[in-house]
């Protein structure tokens, strides 16, 4: 659906260059909602802007819809951006328009007939649950309203792919959740890929399948959203991964606990299936170990559980890692850590 192959951005400021992006291959399959995430200047927007076509790759190919977006002519690649629609972080509203005439623009554009227009405007109004704000000005507007205006316009031409710029970043936490719920349901209603650039893992948390980390031009870590929660293998996804599930424990309890002798300390990340199972009960029957629990989390991603857990364990050196052994093979990730 959006392919990127080894691609590469580089601006020139000056006799400066600043290489944006620096050999991104990624893939967005038919149906995705496929978060990319990073922090300032990761080059997330410039990632988008490539897709969109506003910018040309200084090395490597983008593919849409199959098409490389090179080998396209004017008119053909004027046709495949009318198949993108995009959403924007500051919403982009005309402000002397109405609602009806901002969501109307991409099919004004287009000479639809005044009916049509009608027709589909009335239908994504209500979609977005505006049917009543119609003749309303932005500036009469909350800024949830302006993006669910927004969203209505990107949706307006039927786009196939759906690209969000920081779609909730000007919003409260709230207005955020009622957007991400609007989006989610677009994806199940409508036959449309998702591309969406954020620096919130609550947003990809929330609604995305895939995510991939960026930093400095290049991607990071990849992956099923619940593949990286459950596992990130990169300190940039890990910092992210902590801002919405909790792992850690205060560290004037983990001097205590070093200071006690024959006690290793261990992380365990459960995924589906065995964060239900009594596995910690297996390890106490099985093993002469003793196990203290000191803390556990359960999170909720794409209807999976995950479950986080720190445990100590006590006990013989080769008992303590038969256990460990023994963890391992009921399908939980362990880690042993120095501290947590
Ligand atoms: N048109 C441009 N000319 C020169 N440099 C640019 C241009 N656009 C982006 N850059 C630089 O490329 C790098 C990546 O920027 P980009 O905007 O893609 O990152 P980002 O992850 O979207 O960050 P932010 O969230 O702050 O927008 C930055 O160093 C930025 O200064």
């Amino acid at each position: 659906m959006i392919e990127l192959v080894d691609v590469y951005k580089t601006y020139r400021r000056g006799d400066s260059t600043i290489e944006a992006l620096r050999g991104v291959s990624l893939k967005v399959e038919k149906g995705d909602i496929f978060g990319v995430i990073g922090y300032s200047g990761a080059g997330k927007s410039t990632l988008i802007r490539l897709v969109n076509y506003l910018e040309k790759p200084t090395k490597g190919q983008v593919f849409v819809d199959g098409q490389l977006l090179d080998r396209y002519s004017v008119q053909e690649l004027r046709n495949v951006k009318k198949k993108i629609g995009m959403i924007f972080q500051h919403f982009n509203l005309l402000e002397s328009k109405t609602v009806y005439d901002n969501v109307a623009i991409p099919l004004v554009l287009v000479k639809k007939s005044k009916a049509e227009i009608r027709q589909r405007v009335t239908e994504l109004l209500d979609f977005v649950g505006l049917s009543d704000k119609a003749g309303s000005y932005p500036k009469e507007l909350s800024g949830g309203q302006k993006q669910r205006v927004g969203i209505a316009r990107a949706l307006a031409g039927n786009p196939t792919i759906l690209l969000c710029d920081e779609a909730t970043s000007a919003l409260d936490p709230q207005t955020t959740q009622s957007i991400l719920a609007l989006l989610k349901q677009i994806s199940q209603t409508y036959p449309i890929t998702i591309l969406m650039i954020t620096h919130e893992m609550a947003v990809i948390q929330q609604i995305c399948n895939k995510v991939a980390v960026m930093e400095e031009g290049i991607i990071v870590e990849q992956g099923n959203v619940l593949n990286v929660f459950g596992s990130p293998q990169n300190e940039t996804t890990r910092n992210f991964v902590r801002t919405v599930i909790r792992n850690t424990v205060p560290s004037s309890v983990i001097q205590t606990l070093k200071a006690e002798a024959k006690r290793r300390l261990f992380k365990l990340e459960f995924i589906g299936q065995s964060a239900s199972e009594p596995v910690i009960n297996g390890l106490i029957r099985n093993y002469d170990v003793q196990v203290n629990i000191l803390f556990a989390n359960m999170t909720e991603i794409q209807s999976t559980t995950l479950g986080n857990m720190i445990i100590q364990l006590q006990g013989e050196d080769p008992v303590i890692d038969q256990a460990a052994g023994f963890l391992q093979n009921q399908g939980v990730h362990i880690e042993e850590v120095d501290s947590v």
